[in-house]
């Protein structure tokens, strides 16, 4: 994650009195990640991660991401788990931002997946559907395809001078997408941002899955549209066959997908590429300033979008 707001020892010191883990010994901004503030806190208690929600969370829906981890957790999913303090809640205010302190997972993420982790992120996420079935809570994508114009609109004026003929693609892609976007897909709790820096790994073992701030319920298959997005194309530009096929076969193995839901997945995985793109797109134009933060580049997702253009069935990701 990133560091928006800052937060001093003294400031964090007695947003801990709440809670029984002890002093604090140490505090450190991370810088990785782009949506919220995180620090890495170390005290007498043990290791968590705090995390202030920043501009994209809003606060109505931090009950459905606090409640969602406590019942993955619970369901045996290696996941944070929301900390409470001694009135049970796992919730507060720090510096004028909600906040909320989990536990700290070991592993570390993979910058270059191999077929191998695609298939363990593939058995993963299923198990992840699998362990969501019965969370009781709804939240709608925020970030679905209804939601892509105002974003599109939110960039301002400056997508042509990020890539020449950004603006008229884009439209044209709100336009296709708004006309095929899938309907009555096998819907339920969806992570909707797997990305390979919220998965961990020791060894070859995925460890746990992080960041569950996207969360929300949608189209099962559309967690397969963004993985295959995030974690199948090679360091040139190309998507790698092999890995989408060992992502899909993974999930199938826990759960079997229907024929709409391989039929979808084109069109799913075009518009979670213009998503990605779409939300790159605002945060490249609109860095705050003095913000620890870099921003993720556009233009990726952009190539990834132009490629699912191409592609009419999901053989071209490797499904067999
Ligand atoms: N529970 C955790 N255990 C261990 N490390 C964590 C945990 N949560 C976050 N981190 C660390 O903080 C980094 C950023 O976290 P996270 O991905 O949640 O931030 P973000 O701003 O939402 O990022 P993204 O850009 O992926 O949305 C992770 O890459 C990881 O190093
Ligand atoms: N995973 C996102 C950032 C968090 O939404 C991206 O890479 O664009």
């Amino acid at each position: 994650m990133a560091v928006y707001t800052d937060v001093s020892d003294a400031e964090l010191s007695a947003f801990l009195d709440r809670y029984d883990m002890g002093a604090l010994l140490s505090c450190k901004g991370i810088a990785e990640g782009v949506e919220n503030s995180n620090y890495f806190v170390h005290t007498e208690g043990g290791n968590f991660i705090l995390t202030l929600y920043e501009k994209r969370v809003s606060a109505d829906d931090l009950p459905f991401f606090i409640g969602l981890m406590d019942h993955l957790a619970s369901r045996g999913l290696n996941c944070p788990r929301p900390v409470r303090d001694r009135a049970g809640e796992a919730l507060g205010t720090l510096n004028g931002r909600p906040a909320a302190l989990v536990t700290f997972l070991d592993g570390v993420w993979i910058k270059q997946p191999s077929a191998e982790h695609c298939g363990a992120l593939g058995r993963a996420m299923a198990e992840l559907h699998r362990a969501g079935a019965d969370f009781p809570l709804r939240r709608p994508n925020g970030l679905s395809v209804d939601s892509w114009p105002a974003l599109f609109a939110a960039a301002g004026p400056g997508a042509d001078g990020v890539a020449p003929g950004l603006s008229a693609l884009v439209r044209e892609e709100l336009a296709v997408l708004a006309d095929r976007w899938p309907r009555g897909l096998p819907e339920g709790v969806v992570h909707a941002d797997l990305f390979p820096d919220n998965v961990f790994f020791l060894g070859d073992r995925l460890s746990g899955l992080i960041d569950f701030y996207f969360a929300c319920t949608d189209a099962l298959s559309y967690d397969l549209a963004v993985c295959l997005n995030a974690w199948c194309f090679a360091p040139d530009g190309a998507f790698d066959p092999a890995r989408g096929r060992a992502l899909l076969d993974g999930y199938r193995a826990v759960r079997p997908l229907s024929a709409a839901e391989v039929e979808a997945l084109p069109v799913l995985a075009r518009g979670a590429a213009l998503r990605f793109m779409l939300t790159r797109l605002v945060d490249w134009l609109n860095v705050p300033p003095g913000a620890l933060v870099r921003p993720k580049d556009p233009k990726e997702y952009l190539a990834k979008l132009r490629f699912h253009r191409t592609v009419s069935s999901a053989e071209a990701y490797g499904f067999a």
